[in-house]
């Protein structure tokens, strides 16, 4: 028989600034106290939810072609569908994968941080920010399958994950590379790459903008495990599984002793880091070299 439950989203969750929600993409979603949906299979147009076989277990499935990047869109779905899935209590965990083939996601979405307003890009900052706290301290339990390339903005989403199992396809690398781009990764993308895998790999990593081969993610400790391709999804599902054995009160309040104090630096100076990101995205300099890095991924084709 097939699995339903009600799940209640909060109206706040629609009054955000950021969350200039397009009710097409989104179409459970009422404006009212809550909606019943089915957990049957839900999502929005950019993120695709479905229930795992095992009980308590969900994929999320990024559907934003052809590069996952993080648009504005993507984001706002990315929360608003994993408020869902936290208000929903039957569910426990959930596999975080790509249907882009070969990317996981290509990072922060160029042209929302490319020849736009101030006012966009501080919009879209808070979004980037709030995708962040969402992931990093939710009490659900995380498991990225990264079925292909994740640079920068997608690593990042990766490591708010509780584990990340990665394609051994040499053809994927991970990592923050924001500084091959001419940017600077802000201090919670560096927190998060800390808590992974330390300080000195994470110094050596943030300052050449490295872009890991899976052998050597592995190595470094910024993917937990490598499986063959056609694995990823079922081996994040089996690591869930086992996950899953530990009492979620026990494992939650320790997530959150290992995670907040790190979010907090963040949750202190919101408003701080947008004003930075705002004034330092918008310099002449940065965006000349935005622009340059954009028209070289344009020109790879021809
Ligand atoms: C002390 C002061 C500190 C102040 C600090 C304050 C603030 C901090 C400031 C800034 C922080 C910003 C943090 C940024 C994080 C990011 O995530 S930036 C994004 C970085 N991403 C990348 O570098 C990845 C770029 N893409 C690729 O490498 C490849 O596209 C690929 C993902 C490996 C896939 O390769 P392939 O399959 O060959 O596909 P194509 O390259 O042909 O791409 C297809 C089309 O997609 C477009 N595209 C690719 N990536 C992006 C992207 N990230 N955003 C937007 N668009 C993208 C690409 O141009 C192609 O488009 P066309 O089809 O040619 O139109």
């Amino acid at each position: 028989m097939a699995l339903t439950a009600v799940v209640r989203i909060p109206t706040r969750a629609l009054l955000r600034p950021w969350a200039r929600l397009r009710d097409s993409a989104l179409g459970w979603m009422e404006p009212v106290g809550g909606v019943e949906v089915s957990t049957q299979r839900f999502g929005s147009q950019r993120v695709l939810v479905e229930p795992a076989s095992a009980a308590g277990v969900a994929v999320m499935t990024f559907k934003n072609p052809p590069v996952n990047s993080l648009s504005l869109e993507l984001l706002t779905e990315l929360v608003i569908n994993l408020e869902k899935l936290e208000n929903d209590k039957t569910f426990r965990g959930v596999v975080l994968t790509s249907d882009c083939p070969g990317i996981f996601s290509a990072g922060l979405d160029l042209t929302e941080i490319c020849g736009r307003n101030p006012a966009h890009y501080a919009e879209y900052w808070k979004a980037v920010q709030e995708m962040w706290l969402r992931l990093y301290l939710s009490n659900l339990m995380l498991v990225a399958a990264i079925n292909g390339a994740c640079p920068a903005g997608g690593c990042l989403m990766s490591l708010t994950c509780d584990y990340r199992v990665m394609a051994d396809n040499p053809k994927y690398a991970i990592g923050l590379n924001e500084t091959l781009l001419g940017i600077v990764a802000p201090f919670w993308f560096k927190d998060t790459l800390v808590n992974t895998i330390g300080h000195r790999a994470s110094e050596r990593a943030l300052q050449l903008g490295l872009l890991f081969p899976p052998t050597e993610a592995l190595q470094v400790g910024m993917v937990d495990r490598l499986v063959p391709e056609d694995q990823v999804q079922s081996t994040a599902l089996s690591v869930l599984a086992q996950w899953m054995a530990i009492p979620d009160h026990a494992r939650q309040l320790t997530k959150n002793m290992m995670r907040k104090p790190t979010a907090d630096g963040l949750l202190k100076k919101r408003d701080e880091d947008i004003q930075n990101f705002v004034s330092f995205i918008s310099r002449d300099s940065i965006q000349k070299s935005l622009q340059m890095y954009l028209a070289k991924l344009r020109q790879k084709k021809g």
